[in-house]
């Protein structure tokens, strides 16, 4: 791991930075537009301030003596390292006057502001969403902003969604003496008319100017290996750029292992006399901890020595699109990123304009940076910029002609304007489910930012209607887990089920499902690895398997007494030791919601043995999870056809198992799948076998007794259930 020099700045140090930001010249015009409108659009250069100084203005302009000002961030190391900071400018602990709040974690002081309480709260969108599910007008904040808005996730719109009708509320009679909600919506890169129409003509402002310029530098010509070039213009800049931290954006994991193995390999070829280069992975299924790692300062009492080693490392920090937006890792000087984005194992598409202005933003935050684009500038331009306005081009762009990038185009065509908002792109039976389980009466009006198809909505309203009663039914408090609708309702709708199958899939089942990148592939040792996953491998399909591996890890780590034996058990076996460990941590914490909360057996108990998996599931415990993931996933259930394809029983659309999958050709007669991917063809992945029998079973409300037969083509034979979606018709 890296250490890196960094002297801690004092209370002045850091008043002298933040006056010099772009936004702090235009703070009083700032407030007076946010005592005018109700909503206000900002959008200001990355690095400008919007993240760290907005809550700190409306904070001293008294905002914050009716209630907390809240910000929401797409991502939760964002939030975390956002509080963290604006704390320090603040001179205060985390957790008083400054907090956050996201999955699994929070520190924040409960009280209201005005008496003592927390005043500036960093949460994530999904946070929000969870806090308006027990409260619909929010009436703990003040203020609202909401952060990186061009992401267009799902929860985000949702947020803007439900911050809209809260307004609304709290304008009217029903505000139930709250107070008016401000709410600020920002961005670097954001398709303002949508946003300001959405809001009714809310007003539009720009903060103009940057931090430090950013030199950015396009590839000559296209590359074909995006790996290759990563690792070599690393190495480069490593050779032949003054010190700085490098930050370099990779598609997933395993890509990142395998440009960590290929940096070290070439960095011990160079000369003795060159600095040492450490790269340092950054992605989702790191332990926070992990996370933080690669974010922080070398801790004060090693500064010193750690001062020296600056001047012998580069660190480099190899990272997903975790570190895309809203981040400020002090000393990156320069930032390389392909324009390719994962959207699946087998599919890579490009990242969009705004993406492409996000990343270069992470350089040029603390001083003047570089920004090495590997691919062609043409690629960057070919679209001319849509009406936006505040799009601006980089201000020099010259070729990187020493990059590796070679012959022909690579995957990535022209870049789109914008990443297209998530509501259009993802399946929205579960957007339908946290509609509902928010208190959503009204699913087809939701107003969303950007309205999915009117069928596809209905469709997936119908599909989920079957969980209204559990959901509205199940207890309130339920909702505060933090898991999401399915695995919340695979405890409210798991009636059918012995308590013993649904406590299972609470202390088994969620931990798995939170954390699912378990497998670590280097390319160095492929083989090897597969045969490790094969070991693991279990018939009941990808839960399951999850669920052997994290028995294993119990079992090899002494149910946590012996953390270092676990450690080089998983590494031995290719698994993804910070992963298994989150997946332990999140498994306590999920077992102790359940117990304060009374989710367990009828007694309100979570059995014995669930907080521990050391045990491997006995056969009669297999079926009475995948019984209890039947009652809740149902509506993800896929048969197998004569012709070896499956068709879901739902949305009756041919699918694949996906070649990454514990199951791929084995012949499971029926499967719970747990997300559709398109790539080559549509997948399924996650997937658990059930017998087809069960769903009539424990979901008689939506099934009827029938044959899966008449779903795949063949003939109904005698025994099997004929399934039927009531108001459906059959599959056929
Ligand atoms: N953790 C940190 N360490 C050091 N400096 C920081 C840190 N966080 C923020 N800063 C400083 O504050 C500046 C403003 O950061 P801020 O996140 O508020 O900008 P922003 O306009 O929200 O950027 P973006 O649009 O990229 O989210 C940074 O450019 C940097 O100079």
């Amino acid at each position: 791991m890296t250490k890196r020099s960094r002297s801690e700045p004092t209370g002045e140090d850091l008043l002298a930075t933040r006056r010099k930001l772009p936004i702090w010249s235009a703070r009083r015009a700032l407030l007076r537009e946010v005592a005018a409108a109700e909503t206000l659009i900002l959008t200001g250069e990355t690095g400008s301030g919007k993240s760290t100084q907005v809550p700190q203005f409306l904070h001293a302009a008294g905002y914050t003596e009716a209630g907390a000002v809240g910000i929401t961030q797409p991502r939760r190391v964002a939030a975390v390292s956002l509080a963290r900071r604006v704390a320090a400018e603040q001179a205060c602990p985390v957790g008083s006057l400054v907090g956050y709040a996201v999955r699994f974690d929070e520190s924040f002081d409960r009280r209201p502001p005005k008496r003592g309480g927390t005043a500036i709260k960093f949460v994530t969108d999904g946070m929000l969403l969870r806090e308006a599910a027990s409260d619909p007008l929010l009436s703990a904040y003040s203020a609202l902003i909401v952060d990186e808005a061009h992401e267009r996730s799902l929860a985000s719109d949702v947020v803007l969604a439900l911050l809209k009708s809260a307004q609304a509320r709290r304008r009217s009679a029903n505000g139930g003496g709250a107070g008016p909600l401000k709410l600020v919506v920002m961005s670097a890169t954001l398709e303002v008319d949508t946003f300001c129409a959405f809001f009714d003509g809310a007003p539009a402002v720009q903060v103009l100017g940057r931090s430090h310029p950013v030199e950015v530098l396009h590839a000559a010509e296209p590359c074909e290996d995006y790996l290759e070039a990563v690792v070599t213009t690393v190495l480069q800049i490593h050779q032949l750029e003054p010190a700085g931290d490098v930050l370099v954006f990779l598609t997933g994991e395993d890509d990142i292992s395998a440009a960590a193995a290929a940096i070290e390999a070439r960095a011990r070829l160079l000369p003795a006399t060159s600095p040492t280069l450490l790269p340092l992975p950054l992605y989702a299924a790191l332990s926070p901890a992990a996370q933080m790692e690669a974010l922080a300062p070398a801790p004060p009492n090693t500064r010193k020595a750690l001062a020296r080693a600056r001047l012998l490392h580069t660190p480099a920090v190899l990272a997903t699109n975790i570190a895309e937006t809203s981040l400020t890792i002090e000393g990156v000087v320069y930032v390389a990123y392909h324009a390719a984005r994962r959207v699946d194992s087998l599919l890579q598409l490009p990242i969009s304009r705004a993406a492409a202005l996000q990343r270069a933003g992470r350089a040029g935050r603390v001083s003047a940076g570089k920004c090495f684009r590997l691919y062609t500038e043409r690629t960057f331009e070919a679209r001319p910029p849509s009406c936006n306005a505040l799009l601006q081009r980089p201000p020099a762009t010259p070729s990187c002609n020493a990059l590796p990038c070679r012959l022909a185009r690579a995957s990535v065509d022209d870049l789109e304007e914008a990443t297209a908002p998530e509501v259009l792109r993802r399946s929205l039976s579960a957007t339908v489910l946290s509609l509902l389980s928010l208190g959503v009466k009204d699913v087809l009006s939701f107003e969303f930012l950007t309205p999915p198809p009117a069928d596809a909505l209905a469709a997936a309203l119908e599909a989920s209607s079957s969980h209204c009663a559990p959901l509205t039914t199940a207890a309130r408090s339920r909702r505060t887990a933090a898991c999401s609708p399915g695995c919340r309702s695979s405890r409210s709708t798991a009636e059918p089920c012995s308590p013993r199958g649904a406590g299972v899939s609470l202390g088994r089942c969620s931990p798995c499902s939170a954390c699912c990148a378990l497998f670590h592939s280097p390319h160095s040792h492929r083989e090897a690895a597969d045969e490790s996953r094969l070991r693991f491998r279990s018939p009941g399909g990808d839960t399951l398997t999850a669920l052997h591996v994290v028995s294993a890890y119990d079992a090899a780590s002494g149910g946590g007494k012996a953390r270092g034996e676990g450690r080089r058990w998983a590494e031995a076996n290719f698994l993804n030791w910070r992963t298994l460990e989150t997946a332990v941590q999140v498994r306590t914490q999920l077992v102790a919601t359940a117990r304060r909360l009374g989710l367990g057996d009828g007694d309100g108990r979570v059995p014995d043995g669930v907080a521990s998996a050391a045990q491997p599931l006995s056969s009669e415990e297999s079926v009475e999870l995948r019984r209890a993931l039947a009652a809740a996933f149902f509506l993800q259930a896929a048969v197998r056809r004569p012709s070896g394809d499956y068709v879901t029983l739902v949305s009756r659309q041919t699918v694949s198992i996906h070649p990454s999958s514990a199951l791929f050709s084995r012949r499971a007669p029926c499967v719970l799948y747990n997300e559709l991917v398109f790539t080559t063809r549509l997948y399924m992945r996650d997937l658990t076998t059930i017998e087809a029998a069960w769903l009539a079973e424990v979901a008689p409300h939506f099934f009827k007794s029938g044959a899966a037969a008449a779903a795949t083509g063949a003939a109904p034979s005698a025994g099997q259930p004929r399934m039927r979606i009531h108001g459906g018709g059959s599959f056929r």
